[in-house]
Parts: C-alpha cells; sequence; structure tokens
C-alpha cells in the first residue's frame, strides 16, 4: 500500500477520533459543516460567485458530464503518482489554490495552511492577498515548497518589491492573476456591504511593504490607516496591464512563471509566445465573469494550443481525487485545490486542512489504482466517457 492511501487503513485501524478531526471524508460535504461554523459574511465570502453564480455551477456540472472508464487487471502494485510541475517535485500533482484573506476563516489562516501543505509535502501557492505576511506565511512553512502568487499593483516598484520579498522568502515560482484586476459583481458581499479588505484583512503584505509604507508616509498605524486603505484601492490592480508587460515581469523574476486565469487557446498560445513558463486553466472559481465557460471545458482547447511547450494547471471545480483525475485525463499536469481545503482551514485549523489535502491525496490515488493506473502519465482520454 503506497503512503498516500495509507490513509484510509489509517482511519479504519486507529478509528476515528484518533485521526478524523471529526470531519466529513465525503468532500462535498464540507462546504455545509463550514456553512454551520462561519459567521455569514465569511461563508458567503468564501462560497459565493460573480452574479447568478451559473459559472460556479457550471464548473461542478462540467465535472459531472464526464464519467471515468474503469481498466483492470493491470497490475497496479506499486504505484507512484509524484511528478514534477514547474521546477517543483510532487508527491501528487495537487496543488493548493491561492486563497486570500485566510484570517477571516481561522484565526491562523495561511499560517495553518502552509503548515498542513508541508506536512503532506505539497505545494501552496500564497496568495499577495493574504492575511499574514509572506514572511511568516514562509517561516510557518518551514522546508516545504512554495510559490508565490502575484496581484500586480498598479506602481511598478511595489510590483518588484513583492516579488524581491517573495524570492528572498523561499517562494519558487510564480503565479501571476490576470483575472482579478478587480473584484467583479459578487451579490453575496453585496447584499451584506462586506469586504474584507476594507476591515484590514487581506492587505498584510502591502501594509508591510517599504515601498508601500513609503507611499503612506511610514509604516500603517491607526493614525494613517485610512489613508493606507484608500491607497490600497487605488493600487490593488491594474486594468491597463497587456501581454507587453510581461517583458518586465520575466526580468524581474527568474524562476518559472504561469498566468493564473487563462480560458482561451489563444491566450495559452501567447502565454508560450511571451516566454512564460505554464497557463493556470481558472475562472477563479466562477468569481469573476459570471456566464463564463466551465474551466473544465475550457482546459482541452488550451492542452491543444500549448501542445506541451509549457505547463497546464488547472482549477475551478475541483471538489474530490475523482475531479482530480478528470483534469488530469483532460491533459492537465497539475490541478489546483480551492474552496475544499479552505472549507477545512474554517472547520478545523491546520488539522483541518491537512484532513482535506489527505483526503483527496488518498482518493485520488485509490480512484487511479482501481480503475488501472499506476502513474499519472498513464492517464489519458482513454479514461474518460461522457456522460
Ligand atoms: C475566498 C477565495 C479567495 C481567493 N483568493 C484568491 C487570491 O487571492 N488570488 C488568486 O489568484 N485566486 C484567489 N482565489 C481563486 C482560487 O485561487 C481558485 O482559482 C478558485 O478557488 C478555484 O475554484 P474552486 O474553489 O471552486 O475550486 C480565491 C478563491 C476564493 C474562494
Ligand atoms: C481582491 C481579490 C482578492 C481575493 C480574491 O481573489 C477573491 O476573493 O476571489
Amino acid at each position: 500500500m503506497s503512503q498516500l492511501a495509507d490513509f484510509q487503513n489509517e482511519i479504519y485501524l486507529n478509528g476515528l477520533a484518533d485521526v478524523l478531526p471529526g470531519l466529513p471524508t465525503d468532500l462535498t460535504r464540507l462546504a455545509g459543516a463550514a456553512e454551520a461554523k462561519l459567521s455569514a459574511t465569511s461563508f458567503g465570502y468564501l462560497a459565493g460567485a460573480a452574479g447568478s453564480e451559473a459559472t460556479a455551477r457550471a464548473n461542478r456540472e462540467a465535472f459531472d458530464r464526464w464519467r471515468i472508464v474503469p481498466r483492470m487487471l493491470r497490475d497496479v502494485a506499486e504505484r507512484d503518482l509524484s511528478v514534477t510541475v514547474l521546477g517543483t517535485p510532487m508527491p501528487a500533482p495537487v496543488l493548493l489554490a491561492p486563497i486570500g484573506v485566510q484570517s477571516i476563516l481561522h484565526p491562523d489562516g495561511e499560517l495553518a495552511t502552509a503548515r498542513a501543505a508541508a506536512a503532506t509535502g505539497l505545494t501552496a501557492i500564497l496568495s499577495t492577498a493574504a492575511s499574514h505576511t509572506m514572511e511568516d506565511v514562509a517561516e510557518a512553512g518551514g522546508d516545504g515548497p512554495r510559490w508565490y502568487q502575484l496581484y500586480w499593483p498598479k506602481d511598478r516598484e511595489l510590483a518588484a518589491s513583492f516579488l524581491d520579498r517573495a524570492k528572498a522568502a523561499g517562494y519558487t515560482a510564480l503565479v501571476v492573476t490576470v483575472d482579478t484586476f478587480t473584484l467583479a459583481w459578487r451579490p453575496r458581499d453585496l447584499d451584506r456591504a462586506y469586504l474584507p479588505f476594507l476591515r484590514g484583512i487581506g492587505v498584510a503584505n502591502y501594509f508591510s511593504d517599504p515601498v508601500f509604507q513609503r507611499a503612506v508616509g511610514g509604516p500603517v498605524t491607526d493614525e494613517n490607516r485610512q489613508v493606507a486603505l484608500l491607497h490600497w484601492i487605488g493600487q490593488f490592480g491594474n486594468p491597463s496591464l497587456t501581454w507587453d508587460d510581461l517583458a518586465w515581469l520575466r526580468e524581474q523574476w527568474d524562476g518559472p512563471i504561469a498566468l493564473k486565469g487563462i480560458q482561451h487557446a489563444d491566450d495559452a498560445r501567447r502565454a508560450v509566445d511571451t516566454g512564460m513558463d505554464g497557463v493556470v486553466v481558472s475562472n477563479h472559481g466562477g468569481r469573476q465573469v459570471d456566464g463564463a465557460v466551465a474551466s473544465l471545458d475550457a482546459l482541452p482547447a488550451v492542452v491543444d494550443a500549448v501542445g506541451g511547450q509549457i505547463g497546464v494547471l488547472f482549477d475551478s471545480g475541483v471538489r474530490t481525487g475523482a475531479d482530480v483525475a478528470k483534469a488530469l485525463a483532460l491533459g492537465a499536469d497539475a490541478v489546483l485545490l480551492g474552496r475544499p481545503y479552505a472549507f477545512g482551514l474554517a472547520l478545523d485549523g491546520e488539522a483541518g486542512v491537512r484532513h482535506v489535502l489527505r483526503c483527496v491525496l488518498a482518493e485520488l490515488e485509490l480512484t487511479l489504482a482501481l480503475s488501472g493506473h499506476r502513474t499519472v502519465s498513464e492517464l489519458s482520454l482513454d479514461f474518460l466517457a461522457r456522460a
């Protein structure tokens, strides 16, 4: 039995209370459990999406339209799901998606997430909009692998400062989110007039930055706090960015760079042409363009367009190990897990995130083994049928 699925034996042999922090092993039940625990504003921010939430639903429906076709008698005794993605070795092709403002879910926020990721060997992608500084999160994650997600601010000097800090703190790859230069129309938050940033959550990396501080007249205190928040609003996103700006970014960061939020084959080709190392096919969990195509439906055309020249990662709608397997079979090199681990964080901090990660990994490995696969590279379209 391999390490990833050993979690299953641990549960049966050691009993529930010892191994599970009272959390469901059916990961589709996490949202309901988290809703019972969180405030309406926090849960609304986490679970909510743009507009009528049609794209968020479509993300899930797209997974349901693919079914796995298991193969038998193929000797799956020795299994190895490890991969290397953008230079980072991983025990399985699963990363933790960048999720900002995690302290609305649990006081330890991104620190707990980094610890849980390190404990499972998975790579956590830290958001620019994190509620803890990238240096503190790096320290919490210790030797664990970590990537940095950039929200590219208007001021290039501030962007460069973020990248310098990320490099110094040991983040090895850069994920640049291109689909969120401003927040979309999000009714759950609008109805409650709730935005964590304006309550000072998710601004730690800005307020701690020397370039930002210079712009607001020094370290942020009660006195210049309002000025700092207004400066943050003005700085956060840059709607004027174009593909031409990527050359500047390439100069600032010598490690791998992936663009997150790609949904069109031509954009994927441009990512190749502009010297990017990867794309993340994503619609931000349906939180940006309501009515946008389901992320899984956008994946095959991007995989085709890229033709193996750069990495293709995927997110939006992944809830189970079987979902991960489907996205891999459709050509993703790795998958970002989003809301599920955030529900785990809300439910039980580091232990909750660790629980979710272990469930996903065990379920992924069992799904692949029971359908006749020893490694991820054996997966192909042959694995799937249309429902
Ligand atoms: C509460 C919340 C905060 C998020 N914050 C960020 C962020 O700071 N940066 C980013 O690139 N994506 C962010 N995302 C998007 C995720 O990285 C990911 O694309 C999305 O969660 C995938 O959809 P899923 O959760 O439905 O699987 C956020 C998502 C949620 C739910
Ligand atoms: C200002 C946006 C940061 C968080 C985010 O990306 C999200 O809520 O989806």
